[in-house]
């Protein structure tokens, strides 16, 4: 067997990893190794400005997930940065001192925010906007402050800005020219735009240098050059991205702006090749995905021996993401001598059109208002088309026996060639491929099989338009909700068809059920896992690979790479033999944080990886499961035992619950109060199952949830004994594990199914309540502590948790 070619990476992003999925499906002669400073795997950066104004989460924005990695077979390295290279010998030195060894290497390490160097840009509470730790800065401190600054009405201060509103902040953006995005827009749509977003909340100090900011150690505020100030608490810089060439100049590669590459990728040392926003490439740095994509199209090509066009430059075209103002730009927008402009502007619907063109070809355009020839003109400008008469009246409105007016489907007037997905270069034809020759129907499908409309989204009403060209009536965008763009069957279909297919493996349901790829994805594969586990509780075997991180580590993850360990409180009691082992683990492991959970138990933050297994050993206490779709607390009060107004014993029942329901695999995380009388000290309102103790006995409520969407808990009944308050309990969980969708919380759960079935079938129909909880006791028979499955496993240990020492061979 030939020996793979090790190709490393450096530079865990979107140009870095976009090059290695084009890659993969070229070649598999390499044995890949991916170093990413960040502690996270892959996510869509620009996606970030969602996760800042709420609508996404940091969840939804990963591209590809450990797993992904790990089924590739690539060898990922997080929260270490490559700080030398030496070409000679062809090492990368990384910051811990490690090294790891490459035939071929990537530098794709992005940019960097400029912070402008004025007095006070060092100050607490000043960031750029460039990843994951910025936004969550930015939230947090939307939580504690009420005004912000935003330097820089750019693309990214924008979105920044809208962000920060949505939180519920007092948002400024101070821009140095006197019109917004100038570098995108002209001054008509740039006041049209401004206007807009005057009216959705955001303020303007247009036409204004920063010369300073104030504060002692948080900043308060900002002063500029003509002796004006603002005041601020928060002050986020988006000023301009700086190519991130630390790497390649401390390593003696040629840097100019960017690191220098040819037409090929290739920088001015063999073997070493540069990709995305740390490129310059004939004196263009580029700033958005598009071009890096391009970029990476190219290299990945040129890495497996594959002809390619050599990469020749990109033409851009923006869009801004924000919700209900639409504005694009493409090629040259502001026009000189040499050019003619069409330019239509309607003050009273605030849409503007302007199209520049040199010697009658297409140059550039920008859009206000209603963007839907953006597509057509991007293409126009990138194909530099000629403009004739019958375009002239198409893209004005003007021709025609009816007076124009009628839109073009421009789906139909693409070429096969034409791209509809500018951000991953996915043509038309490749739209239409995957519908006629993959018999794909939803756009989801789409979306997974070529990467059309995967980052910012913007192309998704053409890529639909192409589908509903070939696929006419049988398109239907509302379609129902599958449970990943791998599958068109919902929830559902797929339980009921494991279950009649007799199916037992993840691999079984995806090929039986005809899934687009046979390996599943981050979304369909847990949740496959799942559903198998409850379907089959005392045969299935469990696929650790198909499970989030954290529950495959039994611990959770923190954003340092460093994980969080704790242990069982059972209803939230300890005992000083505990804790004292607790603070002994915690002095020995040298752990920077002990911290009390909102469950009424204890966090031990900052354990390294390779210490896990012996933490959980010197520990000797049960997994609390703090990580995982499980049961993961009681709250209790302290009810009748100590308490002078308790009727009911919420510790002793508490602790029973816990015991009883604690390892058995959820949809989601589930957590439990019990209190000991109506005054409910241990929220019940909130969890997702409540106890609460009365004269006569007690009340259950169900779907309550305190977190990103509150919900109170609804009241399912009122019981005598305890016996039925744990059958019925029981019952509840059943019946959640076996109809909920995976992830779904109790609180949507209830909302869905509606709170009549719940009661029906666990608490009206005494014979189905008991064959649930007979159901619920054969799943919880089946179940064995993590921690110490592992540490009675030694080969599990060495492959989850040995630290990995890269050395060179
Ligand atoms: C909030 C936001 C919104 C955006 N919206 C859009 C948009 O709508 N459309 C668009 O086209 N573009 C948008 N962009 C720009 C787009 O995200 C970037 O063009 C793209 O991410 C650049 O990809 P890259 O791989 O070159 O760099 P990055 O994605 O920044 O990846 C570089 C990675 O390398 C890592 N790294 C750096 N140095 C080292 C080292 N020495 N060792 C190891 N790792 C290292 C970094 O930590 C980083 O994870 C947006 C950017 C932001 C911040
Ligand atoms: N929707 C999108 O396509 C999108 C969204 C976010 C970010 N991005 C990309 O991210 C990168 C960073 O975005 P950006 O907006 O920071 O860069 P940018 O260079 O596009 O804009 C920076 C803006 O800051 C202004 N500025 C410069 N110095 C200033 C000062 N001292 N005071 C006030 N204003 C000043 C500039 O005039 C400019 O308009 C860009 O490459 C951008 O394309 C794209
Ligand atoms: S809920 Fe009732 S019993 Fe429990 S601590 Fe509060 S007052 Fe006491
Ligand atoms: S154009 Fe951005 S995802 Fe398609």
């Amino acid at each position: 067997m030939t020996q793979k070619q090790k190709l490393v990476v450096v530079g865990n992003g979107m140009a870095g990893m976009n090059t290695i999925e084009q890659l993969l499906k070229l070649t598999d002669q390499y044995s890949i190794t991916v170093i990413g400073a960040e502690p996270h795997p892959n996510y869509n950066r620009i996606m970030l400005s969602y996760v800042l104004e709420g609508s996404k989460t940091i969840d939804d924005i990963v591209i590809n997930d450990r797993a992904w990695y790990e089924s590739a077979g690539i060898h990922l390295i997080t929260g270490k940065r490559g700080t030398k290279i030496n070409t000679e010998q062809k090492t990368v030195q990384m910051d811990d001192g490690s090294e790891v060894d490459y035939d071929r290497l990537i530098i794709a390490t992005g940019s960097n925010p400029f912070i402008l160097p004025i007095p006070g840009s060092d100050l607490e509470g000043v960031i750029g906007f460039r990843d994951i730790e910025d936004c969550e800065t930015m939230i947090e401190a939307a939580a504690k402050y009420k005004k912000a600054a935003v330097i820089g009405g750019g693309l990214l201060g924008l979105e920044a800005a809208k962000g920060l509103v949505q939180l519920g902040m007092d948002v400024t953006v101070v821009h140095l020219p006197d019109y917004l995005m100038e570098r995108q827009l002209d001054v008509t749509a740039a006041k049209m735009l401004e206007k807009e977003l005057e009216s959705q909340g955001i303020k303007f100090a247009l036409g204004k240098q920063t010369t300073a900011l104030k504060g002692d150690t948080r900043v308060t505020g900002l002063t500029f050059t003509d002796g004006t100030e603002l005041e601020a608490e928060l002050v986020v810089m988006s000023v301009g991205i700086r190519p991130n060439t630390e790497l390649a100049s401390n390593s003696g590669i040629e840097v100019n702006r960017g690191i220098v590459v040819d037409d090929y990728m290739q920088t001015s040392v063999p073997d070493v090749f540069a990709v995305g926003e740390c490129t310059e490439h004939r004196g263009t740095c580029y700033g958005l995905v598009a071009p890096l994509f391009e970029q990476g199209a190219v290299l990945a090509k040129t890495l497996a021996g594959v002809e390619t066009k050599p990469y020749e430059g990109s033409i851009c075209s923006t869009k801004l993401k924000i919700s209900g103002v639409d504005v694009f730009s493409t090629g040259t927008f502001m026009e000189e001598k040499q050019h003619t402009t069409i330019t239509m502007h309607d003050g009273w619907k605030g849409t503007y059109k302007k199209i520049v063109m040199q010697d009658n070809v297409i140059v550039g355009a920008v859009l206000f208002g209603d963007i839907d020839d953006s597509s057509r003109l991007e293409r126009f400008v990138k194909k530099g088309e000629l403009m004739t008469e019958e375009l002239y009246a198409e893209l004005t409105g003007t021709g025609g026996c009816c007076g124009g007016g009628a839109k073009v489907n421009v789906a139909a007037e693409l070429t096969d060639d034409d791209i509809v997905c500018g951000c991953n270069g996915v043509t038309k034809k490749m739209i239409v491929d995957a519908v006629t020759i993959d018999g794909l129907t939803t756009l989801d499908q789409v979306k997974m099989k070529t990467g059309a409309s995967r980052s910012c989204g913007g192309c998704k009403p053409l890529v639909e338009q192409v589908m509903q060209l070939v696929l006419g009536n049988g398109f239907d965008a509302e379609v129902k909700e599958g449970i990943c763009g791998c599958t068109t069957m919902s929830r559902d279909e797929v339980v009921e068809a494991i279950k009649q297919q007799n199916l037992h493996t993840v691999a079984e349901v995806t090929k039986a059920l005809g899934w687009s790829q046979p390996e599943g994805c981050s979304k369909c594969r847990p949740a496959l896992n799942y559903y198998l586990g409850m379907l089959w509780p005392t045969t299935y075997q469990d696929e650790p690979a198909s499970r989030f991180v954290n529950e495959r580590m039994n611990a959770n993850i923190q954003k340092d790479g460093t994980y969080t360990v704790v242990p069982r409180m059972y209803g939230g009691m300890t005992t000083p033999q505990d804790l004292k082992k607790i603070a002994d683990v915690s002095i020995k492991y040298n752990l920077p944080l002990v911290k009390m959970t909102g469950g009424q138990r204890i966090g031990m933050m900052g354990v390294k990886k390779e210490d896990l297994p012996k933490v959980w050993e010197e520990l000797n206490m049960p997994s609390g499961y703090a990580y995982a779709k499980s049961l993961r607390t009681v709250k209790t009060c302290v009810g009748s035992a100590y308490c002078r107004f308790g009727t009911q014993d919420s510790l002793h029942i508490g602790e029973l619950i816990e015991r009883k329901f604690e390892r058995v695999d959820f949809p989601a995380k589930v957590k439990f109060a019990v209190n000991g009388c109506p005054r409910n000290c241990a929220e019940s309102c909130t969890k997702d199952i409540g106890i609460v103790g009365n004269d006569g006995g007690w009340e259950i409520y169900v779907g309550g949830n305190g977190g990103i969407k509150a919900r109170l808990a609804d009241l399912l009944c009122k019981v005598k004994t305890d016996e039925e308050l744990i059958e019925i309990s029981a019952a509840v969980l059943q019946f959640y594990r076996e109809t909920a969708k995976y992830l779904e919380r109790t609180s949507d759960w209830v909302e869905r199914v509606g709170l009549d079935l719940i009661q029906r079938n666990t608490v009206a129909d005494v014979e189905q309540r008991k064959q649930l909880a007979k159901r619920m006791d054969i799943a919880l028979s089946r179940t064995e502590d993590p921690w110490q499955k592992v540490l009675k496993d030694p080969k599990l240990k060495e492959t989850l948790f040995e630290k990995v020492v890269v050395t060179k061979s």
